[in-house]
């Protein structure tokens, strides 16, 4: 009788089967297609602390019910990163778990009212582009526009337009026009204003003040923030599946050694997450109305260090509440080379000193 654990045995019984694959490649996609997404999940406290606490988003807002109290909500809410990471989690089985990196999101947008824990969210996606890249003739560039929906309600809790590399069945011959960054180099030098400056506090007066100071001279709001997270088992492994994402470039070591990263790589949204973390530390928030042109530049992996450097864009007095204002930033993660490894707008309600 053959053995079928014998391993010369069992080596070639794994050549000749058909492996029961998992996920959609680029061809699978036709734009227009809306997919429901069949996995969906409940909103726990226990998944909410987590990623708020491993991405260094502590808020006591979203952790004290005083904190969350003085600010108007029943209870602690559902932190907006974590809804975020959440909808699109649920969404990676049908669009990303073939591979593919995260290249970029848009139109990021929240309702003003808070989540709260224990909601259960159910996502669908629509195919809206997709194209051939240049440069990587196995990879086929696919955006979807996400919706995640409060499950008994059906009101929209969390949207946005995302962008990945998805794998082609089948390579295509490409023009191979795209632009190294070698040949961006070469056109510009670095193009900085002369002076740099950084906001006194974290309530919006402190924003405004220091836009107008930047005003005057030739001059930037900019700054780093201290904190750096390096990146270990538990973000780069455990915070995407807490939140059902299956993309084996989290998790599976093995495949992922053959590919462009070489390795598993940190979720997109625990790197952005975790940044935004560091600038949050820094200013007092009121409210996330949204983010865009959001971009991953290059890849964190496990011993990689985030760190997050932040713009002041704008800020406007109009805001949901009196008690706040609006300012709009840019976020930069980096690395522990200083290199850029995520960038984003972000519009947020900062709240006003109190007179
Ligand atoms: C992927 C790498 C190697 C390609 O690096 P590269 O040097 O080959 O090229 P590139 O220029 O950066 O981009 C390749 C192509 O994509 C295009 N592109 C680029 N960005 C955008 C965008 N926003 N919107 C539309 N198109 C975009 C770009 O124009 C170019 O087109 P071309 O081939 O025709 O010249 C490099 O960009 C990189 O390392 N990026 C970081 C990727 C990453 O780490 N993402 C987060 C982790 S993966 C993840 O979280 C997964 C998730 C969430 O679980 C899940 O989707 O399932």
């Amino acid at each position: 009788m053959t053995d079928w654990t014998d391993p010369e045995t069992f080596a070639q019984a794994l050549e000749q089967v058909e492996t029961k694959e998992k996920g959609n490649c680029f061809e699978d996609f036709e734009e227009g297609d809306v997919i429901e997404h069949d996995p969906g999940l409940t909103l726990t406290q226990f998944g909410n602390e987590s990623w708020m606490s491993q991405t260094l988003n502590h808020d006591p807002t979203y952790w004290r019910a005083d904190a969350a109290e003085e600010r108007g909500f029943e209870e602690p809410p559902v932190h907006p990163d974590y809804l975020t990471a959440a909808t699109l989690g649920i969404t990676v089985e049908d669009l990303s778990e073939k591979g593919g990196y995260f290249l970029g999101r848009t139109d990021v947008r929240f309702p003003e009212a808070p989540v709260y824990t224990g909601t259960e969210l159910h996502v669908e996606s629509e195919v809206v582009n997709r194209a051939t890249s240049s440069s990587r003739p196995e990879y086929g560039i696919v955006s979807w526009r996400t919706r995640g929906k409060d499950a008994e309600t059906g009101d929209v809790l969390c949207s946005y337009e995302r962008t990945n590399m998805i794998p082609r069945r089948e390579p295509v011959a490409t023009d191979g026009s795209g632009t190294t960054a070698a040949e961006d180099d070469e056109n510009d030098g670095p193009d900085l204003p002369e002076t740099f400056v950084a906001p006194e506090g974290g309530y919006f007066e402190d924003f405004v003040e220091a836009l107008e100071t930047a005003a005057d001279e030739h001059a930037a709001v900019a700054y780093r923030h201290e904190r750096g997270r390096t990146q270990d088992d538990v973000t780069v492994a455990s915070l995407p599946l807490s939140t059902l994402n299956t993309a084996k470039q989290h998790h599976n070591v093995d495949v992922m050694s053959d590919s462009p990263s070489g390795d598993i790589v940190t979720y997109g949204d625990v790197t952005r997450s975790t940044a935004l973390g560091h600038a949050r530390s820094d200013e007092e928030t009121w409210r996330e109305v949204g983010f865009d042109d959001e971009s991953f530049h290059t890849f964190v992996a496990v011993g990689d260090t985030v760190y997050a450097f932040t713009r002041v864009l704008e800020a406007d007095e109009a805001a949901s509440s009196d008690e706040a204002g609006t300012v709009t930033f840019q976020h930069i993660a980096f690395n522990q080379d200083d290199e850029p490894v995520y960038s984003g707008t972000r519009t947020a309600e900062i709240r006003k000193r109190s007179n």
